[in-house]
Protein backbone atom coordinates (compact mmCIF):
# COMPACT_ATOMS: atom_id res chain seq x y z
CA UNK A 1 0.00 0.00 0.00
CA UNK A 2 1.14 3.41 -1.19
CA UNK A 3 1.40 6.24 1.70
CA UNK A 4 0.18 8.45 -0.42
CA UNK A 5 -2.61 7.35 -3.12
CA UNK A 6 -4.09 10.21 -5.72
CA UNK A 7 -6.38 8.56 -7.78
CA UNK A 8 -8.19 9.89 -10.59
CA UNK A 9 -8.35 13.14 -9.06
CA UNK A 10 -9.88 16.07 -10.31
CA UNK A 11 -10.22 19.70 -8.17
CA UNK A 12 -12.76 22.78 -9.34
CA UNK A 13 -12.38 25.88 -7.42
CA UNK A 14 -15.66 27.58 -5.87
CA UNK A 15 -15.11 29.95 -8.50
CA UNK A 16 -15.41 27.13 -11.27
CA UNK A 17 -11.56 27.26 -12.11
CA UNK A 18 -11.09 23.65 -12.70
CA UNK A 19 -7.58 23.33 -11.29
CA UNK A 20 -6.64 19.20 -11.23
CA UNK A 21 -8.30 17.47 -13.87
CA UNK A 22 -8.08 13.19 -13.29
CA UNK A 23 -4.54 13.15 -11.71
CA UNK A 24 -3.44 9.43 -10.40
CA UNK A 25 -0.01 9.27 -8.69
CA UNK A 26 1.30 7.35 -5.71
CA UNK A 27 4.28 8.36 -3.45
CA UNK A 28 6.01 5.25 -1.45
CA UNK A 29 7.28 5.39 2.24
CA UNK A 30 10.92 5.92 1.68
CA UNK A 31 10.71 7.89 -1.56
CA UNK A 32 11.10 11.81 -2.48
CA UNK A 33 8.98 12.87 -5.20
CA UNK A 34 9.61 16.19 -7.34
CA UNK A 35 6.12 17.78 -9.02
CA UNK A 36 7.28 20.01 -11.90
CA UNK A 37 5.52 22.21 -14.31
CA UNK A 38 4.98 25.38 -15.79
CA UNK A 39 2.89 28.05 -13.77
CA UNK A 40 -0.74 27.22 -13.49
CA UNK A 41 -0.12 23.77 -14.22
CA UNK A 42 -2.01 22.32 -11.06
CA UNK A 43 0.78 21.42 -8.83
CA UNK A 44 -0.08 23.39 -5.37
CA UNK A 45 -3.77 22.54 -5.84
CA UNK A 46 -2.91 18.86 -6.46
CA UNK A 47 -0.52 18.64 -3.27
CA UNK A 48 -3.39 20.88 -1.05
CA UNK A 49 -5.69 17.79 -2.07
CA UNK A 50 -2.70 15.43 -0.09
CA UNK A 51 -2.74 17.38 2.98
CA UNK A 52 -6.66 17.90 2.94
CA UNK A 53 -6.36 21.31 2.62
CA UNK A 54 -8.82 20.78 -0.03
CA UNK A 55 -11.11 17.79 -0.68
CA UNK A 56 -11.22 16.75 -4.12
CA UNK A 57 -14.36 17.48 -6.59
CA UNK A 58 -13.95 13.89 -7.96
CA UNK A 59 -11.56 10.73 -6.95
CA UNK A 60 -10.01 9.90 -4.07
CA UNK A 61 -7.16 10.90 -2.06
CA UNK A 62 -5.74 8.08 0.42
CA UNK A 63 -3.23 8.62 2.70
CA UNK A 64 -1.77 5.19 4.50
CA UNK A 65 -5.12 4.03 2.62
CA UNK A 66 -7.17 6.16 4.71
CA UNK A 67 -9.49 8.17 2.58
CA UNK A 68 -9.15 12.00 3.21
CA UNK A 69 -12.45 12.83 2.26
CA UNK A 70 -13.64 10.91 5.85
CA UNK A 71 -11.26 13.01 7.83
CA UNK A 72 -11.03 16.64 8.65
CA UNK A 73 -8.59 19.14 7.66
CA UNK A 74 -6.36 18.87 10.89
CA UNK A 75 -6.40 15.00 11.25
CA UNK A 76 -4.88 15.00 7.51
CA UNK A 77 -2.33 17.54 8.30
CA UNK A 78 -0.89 15.71 11.74
CA UNK A 79 0.10 12.77 8.82
CA UNK A 80 0.66 15.08 5.80
CA UNK A 81 2.53 18.37 6.75
CA UNK A 82 2.92 21.03 4.51
CA UNK A 83 5.89 24.14 4.22
CA UNK A 84 4.23 26.90 2.17
CA UNK A 85 6.16 28.17 -0.48
CA UNK A 86 6.02 31.72 1.49
CA UNK A 87 6.51 31.24 5.28
CA UNK A 88 5.02 34.41 6.32
CA UNK A 89 1.72 32.75 5.40
CA UNK A 90 2.63 30.25 7.96
CA UNK A 91 4.36 31.84 10.77
CA UNK A 92 3.27 33.84 13.76
CA UNK A 93 4.56 32.96 16.85
CA UNK A 94 7.12 35.92 18.49
CA UNK A 95 10.10 32.99 19.06
CA UNK A 96 11.62 30.58 16.41
CA UNK A 97 10.75 27.91 19.44
CA UNK A 98 7.20 28.91 19.98
CA UNK A 99 6.66 28.85 16.61
CA UNK A 100 8.52 25.13 15.84
CA UNK A 101 6.49 23.98 19.17
CA UNK A 102 3.00 25.37 18.10
CA UNK A 103 1.70 22.20 16.33
CA UNK A 104 3.51 19.73 19.01
CA UNK A 105 1.05 21.17 21.34
CA UNK A 106 -1.84 19.79 19.69
CA UNK A 107 -0.06 16.30 19.89
CA UNK A 108 -0.22 16.22 23.65
CA UNK A 109 3.93 14.63 23.72
CA UNK A 110 5.01 14.57 27.55
CA UNK A 111 7.43 17.70 27.99
CA UNK A 112 10.92 15.30 27.18
CA UNK A 113 9.71 14.11 23.81
CA UNK A 114 8.71 18.13 22.92
CA UNK A 115 11.88 19.50 23.76
CA UNK A 116 13.59 16.28 21.90
CA UNK A 117 11.59 17.20 18.43
CA UNK A 118 12.32 21.16 19.34
CA UNK A 119 15.91 20.35 19.59
CA UNK A 120 16.19 17.73 17.02
CA UNK A 121 14.20 19.94 14.13
CA UNK A 122 16.05 22.84 15.06
CA UNK A 123 19.64 21.17 14.38
CA UNK A 124 18.20 19.76 11.59
CA UNK A 125 17.00 23.53 10.05
CA UNK A 126 20.47 25.08 11.63
CA UNK A 127 18.33 26.96 14.22
CA UNK A 128 19.42 25.63 17.11
CA UNK A 129 21.31 29.51 18.14
CA UNK A 130 18.30 31.45 16.92
CA UNK A 131 15.33 29.58 19.47
CA UNK A 132 14.91 33.22 21.07
CA UNK A 133 14.86 35.28 18.08
CA UNK A 134 11.62 36.95 16.66
CA UNK A 135 11.00 35.01 13.25
CA UNK A 136 9.69 38.28 11.80
CA UNK A 137 13.54 39.79 12.37
CA UNK A 138 15.15 37.01 10.31
CA UNK A 139 15.51 37.22 6.50
CA UNK A 140 12.94 34.82 4.43
CA UNK A 141 15.59 32.21 3.14
CA UNK A 142 16.02 31.63 7.24
CA UNK A 143 12.43 32.30 8.01
CA UNK A 144 11.65 29.46 5.25
CA UNK A 145 13.54 26.74 7.74
CA UNK A 146 11.34 28.09 11.25
CA UNK A 147 8.35 26.77 8.71
CA UNK A 148 10.32 23.72 7.99
CA UNK A 149 11.11 22.75 11.62
CA UNK A 150 7.82 23.40 12.50
CA UNK A 151 6.67 20.93 10.29
CA UNK A 152 9.32 18.84 11.01
CA UNK A 153 8.77 18.61 14.86
CA UNK A 154 4.96 17.42 14.04
CA UNK A 155 7.20 14.32 12.41
CA UNK A 156 4.34 13.46 9.45
CA UNK A 157 4.57 10.34 7.15
CA UNK A 158 4.22 12.84 4.74
CA UNK A 159 6.80 16.20 4.27
CA UNK A 160 5.49 18.75 1.55
CA UNK A 161 8.27 21.30 0.43
CA UNK A 162 6.49 24.28 -1.88
CA UNK A 163 9.45 25.75 -3.70
CA UNK A 164 11.93 25.44 -0.73
CA UNK A 165 15.14 26.19 -2.72
CA UNK A 166 13.67 29.69 -3.91
CA UNK A 167 16.11 32.20 -2.31
CA UNK A 168 18.42 29.92 -1.25
CA UNK A 169 22.00 29.74 -0.70
CA UNK A 170 24.21 26.86 -1.34
CA UNK A 171 24.84 26.42 2.61
CA UNK A 172 20.67 26.36 2.76
CA UNK A 173 20.61 23.90 -0.36
CA UNK A 174 22.66 21.36 1.19
CA UNK A 175 21.08 21.45 4.19
CA UNK A 176 17.22 21.07 2.18
CA UNK A 177 19.28 18.18 0.87
CA UNK A 178 19.70 16.79 4.02
CA UNK A 179 16.28 16.99 5.02
CA UNK A 180 14.77 15.12 2.68
CA UNK A 181 17.74 12.69 2.81
CA UNK A 182 17.43 12.33 6.65
CA UNK A 183 13.40 12.05 6.40
CA UNK A 184 13.41 9.37 3.46
CA UNK A 185 16.04 7.18 5.49
CA UNK A 186 13.67 7.08 8.39
CA UNK A 187 10.71 5.78 5.71
CA UNK A 188 8.98 9.54 5.60
CA UNK A 189 7.82 10.39 2.07
CA UNK A 190 8.94 14.10 1.13
CA UNK A 191 7.25 15.48 -2.22
CA UNK A 192 8.28 19.14 -3.16
CA UNK A 193 7.01 21.28 -6.04
CA UNK A 194 9.45 23.14 -7.53
CA UNK A 195 11.25 24.83 -10.72
CA UNK A 196 14.77 24.31 -9.82
CA UNK A 197 15.47 21.38 -12.33
CA UNK A 198 18.73 21.00 -11.01
CA UNK A 199 17.83 20.27 -7.68
CA UNK A 200 15.51 17.83 -8.43
CA UNK A 201 17.96 15.93 -10.75
CA UNK A 202 20.49 15.82 -7.48
CA UNK A 203 18.15 14.60 -4.74
CA UNK A 204 14.66 13.84 -5.83
CA UNK A 205 14.82 10.43 -7.18
CA UNK A 206 11.12 10.46 -8.74
CA UNK A 207 9.49 13.10 -10.81
CA UNK A 208 5.88 14.12 -11.83
CA UNK A 209 5.16 16.40 -14.39
CA UNK A 210 2.12 18.31 -14.95
CA UNK A 211 0.94 20.96 -17.47
CA UNK A 212 -2.93 22.29 -17.66
CA UNK A 213 -4.30 20.50 -14.93
CA UNK A 214 -3.48 17.07 -15.58
CA UNK A 215 -0.15 14.69 -15.47
CA UNK A 216 1.60 14.45 -18.80
CA UNK A 217 4.26 11.54 -17.39
CA UNK A 218 5.14 10.46 -13.96
CA UNK A 219 8.94 8.15 -13.58
CA UNK A 220 12.43 7.64 -12.22
CA UNK A 221 14.25 11.39 -12.33
CA UNK A 222 16.68 9.93 -14.91
CA UNK A 223 14.21 8.50 -17.23
CA UNK A 224 11.65 11.68 -17.07
CA UNK A 225 14.49 14.09 -17.93
CA UNK A 226 15.92 12.32 -20.65
CA UNK A 227 12.74 12.47 -22.29
CA UNK A 228 12.73 15.48 -24.78
CA UNK A 229 9.07 15.09 -25.89
CA UNK A 230 7.68 15.26 -22.55
CA UNK A 231 10.28 17.89 -21.22
CA UNK A 232 9.31 19.95 -23.88
CA UNK A 233 5.16 19.32 -24.01
CA UNK A 234 5.71 20.84 -20.63
CA UNK A 235 7.55 23.72 -21.89
CA UNK A 236 9.97 22.76 -18.99
CA UNK A 237 14.31 23.35 -19.42
CA UNK A 238 16.00 19.93 -19.22
CA UNK A 239 18.48 19.78 -16.29
CA UNK A 240 22.53 21.17 -17.35
CA UNK A 241 24.13 17.53 -17.50
CA UNK A 242 21.45 16.07 -19.48
CA UNK A 243 21.81 18.84 -21.99
CA UNK A 244 25.45 18.88 -22.19
CA UNK A 245 25.46 14.77 -22.37
CA UNK A 246 22.83 15.83 -25.72
CA UNK A 247 25.22 18.12 -26.80
CA UNK A 248 28.13 15.87 -26.38
CA UNK A 249 26.01 13.50 -28.42
CA UNK A 250 26.62 11.13 -25.38
CA UNK A 251 24.02 8.38 -24.35
CA UNK A 252 22.74 6.43 -21.05
CA UNK A 253 24.55 8.35 -18.78
CA UNK A 254 21.67 9.42 -16.91
CA UNK A 255 21.84 12.06 -14.10
CA UNK A 256 25.25 11.23 -12.91
CA UNK A 257 28.56 13.60 -13.48
CA UNK A 258 30.53 10.47 -12.91
CA UNK A 259 29.04 8.96 -15.90
CA UNK A 260 29.27 11.66 -18.27
CA UNK A 261 33.20 12.27 -17.35
CA UNK A 262 33.96 8.54 -18.25
CA UNK A 263 31.28 8.33 -21.42
CA UNK A 264 33.58 11.32 -22.62
CA UNK A 265 36.81 9.98 -22.21
CA UNK A 266 36.43 6.56 -23.46
CA UNK A 267 34.61 8.18 -26.68
CA UNK A 268 35.71 6.39 -29.74
N1 LIG B 1 -7.90 29.83 -4.79
C1 LIG B 1 -8.09 29.70 -6.11
N2 LIG B 1 -9.26 30.07 -6.68
C2 LIG B 1 -9.47 29.93 -8.00
N3 LIG B 1 -8.56 29.45 -8.88
C3 LIG B 1 -7.37 29.07 -8.38
C4 LIG B 1 -7.08 29.18 -6.98
N4 LIG B 1 -5.81 28.73 -6.78
C5 LIG B 1 -5.35 28.34 -7.98
N5 LIG B 1 -6.29 28.55 -8.94
C6 LIG B 1 -6.16 28.24 -10.39
O1 LIG B 1 -5.97 26.84 -10.53
C7 LIG B 1 -5.03 26.56 -11.57
C8 LIG B 1 -3.89 25.72 -11.01
O2 LIG B 1 -3.20 26.52 -10.04
P1 LIG B 1 -2.05 25.94 -9.08
O3 LIG B 1 -1.69 27.02 -8.12
O4 LIG B 1 -2.48 24.63 -8.53
O5 LIG B 1 -0.88 25.71 -10.13
P2 LIG B 1 0.69 25.60 -9.89
O6 LIG B 1 1.17 24.61 -10.89
O7 LIG B 1 0.97 25.33 -8.47
O8 LIG B 1 1.22 27.03 -10.26
P3 LIG B 1 2.44 27.88 -9.58
O9 LIG B 1 3.71 27.23 -10.05
O10 LIG B 1 2.22 29.24 -10.17
O11 LIG B 1 2.23 27.84 -8.10
C9 LIG B 1 -4.60 27.92 -12.13
O12 LIG B 1 -5.41 28.20 -13.25
C10 LIG B 1 -4.92 28.88 -10.99
O13 LIG B 1 -5.19 30.17 -11.49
Amino acid sequence: MSLVELADVSYTYPGGVLAVDGVSLRVDAGESLAIIGQNGAGKTTTVKLMNGLLKPSSGRVLIGGEDTARRTAAQVARRVGYVFQNPDDQIFNTTVAKEISYGLKRLRLDAGESERRLDEAAALTGLGDRLEENPHDLPLSVRKFVTIAAVLAVDCEVLVLDEPTAGQDQAGLDRIAEIVEVMTGRGRAVVTITHDMEFVARHFARVVVMAERRVVTQGRAEEIFTDSAAMATARLARPAIVELADRLGLADVGLSLDALADAWRSRG
